[in-house]
């Protein structure tokens, strides 16, 4: 595919990035890119469950993960066979509830919001799901606060989704916390596309494109980008 059908942003990426072979992406990267975003996100049909969560979010004017994201949340917890996953930002659970269907059906998520109103939405959700009151621990509080307390490598998978400016201190405390092996998870790291764009340079998008700088050259981690819902950055603890 010609040049020309490149998005702005990956134009201005083009140079530094060209190698002998060409560039990897060409073959794939048109003007249909959005098409097949959209395409993406709604190749998984949500339940009525995670409908109505989304529905009480709306009401409290918290953002829910986006489809994609949270079945690659489904999936991560899956893989990892997470019996012990910590969620930084429950919103009204939407999250919650991916990663509890992917998780074995003894395990146990620890969520943590500052707010409490955000976090009685949530149980709602884990009730009509039928999960049972021994499998969530909803911890309300600063997440810089709460997180100091958990144990070393005690767990298997770490989301982050909450405040932006309080990122780099999370990412930090999810790799004391996770096990060899664990994955992290982290939200919103294209940030409305303003990531991928230089020109931005607002506090949470430097913040967030900081996280992705620290990510990638944290030597305990091997991580990945993936382009879905607002970017998913993940990560697996060595
Ligand atoms: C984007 S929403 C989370 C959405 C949720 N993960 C989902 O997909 O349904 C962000 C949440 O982070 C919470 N939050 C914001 N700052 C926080 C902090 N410092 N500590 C803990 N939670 C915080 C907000 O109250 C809000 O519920």
């Amino acid at each position: 595919m010609g040049g020309d059908t490149l998005a702005p942003a990956c134009q201005a990426v083009r140079p530094a990035r060209r190698r002998r072979t060409g560039d990897p992406w060409e073959v794939v990267i048109s003007t249909d890119k959005a098409q097949s975003w959209v395409y993406c996100e709604e190749f998984l049909t949500e339940d009525d469950v995670l409908l109505d969560a989304r529905e009480r979010a709306s009401h409290l004017g918290c953002t829910p993960v986006l489809p994609g994201t949270g079945a690659a949340l489904s999936v991560l917890a899956a893989a990892a066979q997470a019996r012990a996953v910590v969620e930084i930002g429950t919103g009204a659970g939407v999250s919650s509830l991916y990663l509890l269907r992917g998780m074995p059906a003894d395990g146990v998520l620890t969520t943590i919001d500052v707010e409490l109103e955000h976090q009685r939405a949530a149980k709602e959700a884990f009730v009509a799901e039928r999960v049972r009151p021994t499998r969530t621990r909803a911890i309300s509080g600063r997440a810089l606060d709460v997180l100091p307390r958990l144990t070393d490598g005690g767990y298997d998978m770490v989301f982050v989704d909450a405040d932006a400016d309080g990122y780099p201190g999370y990412v930090e405390e999810a790799v004391r916390l996770l096990r060899p092996g664990g994955v992290l998870a982290v939200d919103d790291a294209l940030w409305h596309d303003r990531v991928a764009d230089p020109a931005r340079r607002d506090e949470a998008t430097t913040t967030i494109r900081d996280v992705g700088r620290q990510v990638r050259a944290d030597d305990r981690l091997i991580p990945a980008l993936l382009p879905t819902g607002d970017g998913l950055l993940v990560a697996a603890r060595r």
